[in-house]
């Protein structure tokens, strides 16, 4: 027997039951029901509510999923709560001021209980090699003897299932609704590689992937980690832009290459970061020069230093330079990163103190402005 997908209109007829957060309006024509997405019988949508009361709209969350639930062919409902309002929401009223994206970076980030760092590795675009160093950051930080998590929210490219040879493993639910992390070489892991079908997540819109990303942040239970790595996805655009805002980050690293368009984009995400007023942590240069396997020459092909000068030019740390070796690429494809599989290797070493600049910026980012004391 072959079974259909629940349709949209048998869903919206199923929510009409379900009071929306006005406890009046039935949720299909409250205006905070996201669009509906079903993907192999599985339901996702978001309820937009305000964030600043999210935990007491948890009743009204299960009353929608358990609503579709019972609707026959449904294999599974994922309902999250966004505090983020559809786009093309309601206007402002006449003579009131949209936030600025600081003011509202202040109303949405909450943090995250136990984590006591959250730092973003971001790239102005793709292919950069932004993952890689996400990974081999996050397990030299490890190395360090910190406890660390990694987050992949880079949803319509995640990369961790392959870093890290996990690409057939699905994380085990705790309690609820709250996901246990899968855990490889010391660190918490949790991508939505692990959860839903790769197709499933390329049709979502800006807040499917919101929802997604709170849920993956805040409904997973990493316990106490010192640091969680959140491997953004590429880019400097709106969701770029809206993660930055409503993830509570401690700091941002910016990957790059050496080549000009690389580091024109890398100085629009040193940009994006400073208009939310996350602090960058620095830049790091990728595939920065190349050491020839057979004669040992250096070349710097792409034409070395350009990301130096850059955070020079705006007064960011320049973290260090990662060669383009194969053996970067050949580790992290088979799913064993350079740092763990060569650890006294000169790559590995590179990450280190890559790891250990990024710990020195975060206690200055953290620590209150020194006061300054005249004597007389
Ligand atoms: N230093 C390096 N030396 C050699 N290969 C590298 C290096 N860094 C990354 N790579 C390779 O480059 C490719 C792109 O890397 P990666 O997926 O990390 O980039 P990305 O910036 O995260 O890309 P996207 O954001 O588009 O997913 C991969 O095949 C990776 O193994």
């Amino acid at each position: 027997m072959v079974t259909q997908d629940p349709t949209t209109d048998r869903i919206l007829a199923a929510l009409a039951a379900v009071p929306g957060p006005d406890g009046r309006t039935p949720l299909p024509r409250s205006d905070a029901l996201s669009e509906i997405v079903v993907h192999k019988g599985t339901v996702y949508f978001a309820i937009h509510v305000d964030a600043a009361r999210a935990a007491q709209f948890e009743p009204l969350r299960l009353a929608a999923e358990n609503a579709v639930r019972a609707i026959p062919g449904v294999a599974g409902v994922l309902v999250s709560l966004t505090g983020e309002k559809p786009a093309g929401g309601e206007p402002p009223a006449p003579g009131e001021r949209q936030p600025g994206p600081r003011a509202r970076a202040a109303t949405t980030k909450a943090g995250v209980p136990g984590v006591r760092h959250i730092v973003a590795v971001a790239s102005g675009k793709g292919g950069v090699g932004k993952s890689t160093t996400a990974a081999n950051l996050a397990l030299a930080l490890a190395r360090l003897g910190h406890r660390v998590g990694i987050l992949d929210a880079d949803i319509y490219g995640p990369s961790l299932p392959k870093l890290f040879a996990l690409a057939d493993s699905k994380p085990e639910v705790e309690e609820g609704r709250i996901l246990k992390p899968l855990e490889a070489h010391g660190l918490r892991l949790m991508s939505i590689g692990f959860l839903v079908d790769q197709e499933a997540a390329m049709i979502w819109r800006g807040p499917m992937v919101m929802s997604a990303l709170q849920q993956m942040l805040r409904e997973v239970a990493w316990g106490d980690l010192d640091i969680l790595v959140v491997d953004m996805p590429p880019g400097t655009g709106d969701a770029q832009l809206t993660m930055a805002q409503t993830v509570p980050l401690s700091g941002a690293v910016i990957v790059s290459t050496p080549q000009d368009l690389a580091l024109i984009d890398a100085r629009r995400g040193v940009t994006m970061f400073e208009q939310v007023a996350v602090p960058v942590l620095g830049i790091v240069e990728n595939m920065s020069y190349f050491i020839c396997p057979h004669c040992g020459e250096r070349s710097d092909i792409f034409g070395h230093g350009g990301a130096r000068a850059e955070a020079q030019r705006r007064g960011v740390p320049f973290l260090g330079e990662i060669a383009l070796d194969m053996t970067i690429r050949a580790t992290s494809d088979s799913g064993s990163p350079v740092v763990v599989s060569a650890p006294d290797g000169p790559h590995a070493q590179a990450y280190l103190a890559i790891a250990r600049r990024i710990v020195d910026g975060l206690e200055t980012a953290g620590r209150p402005a020194p006061r300054i004391v005249i004597e007389r």
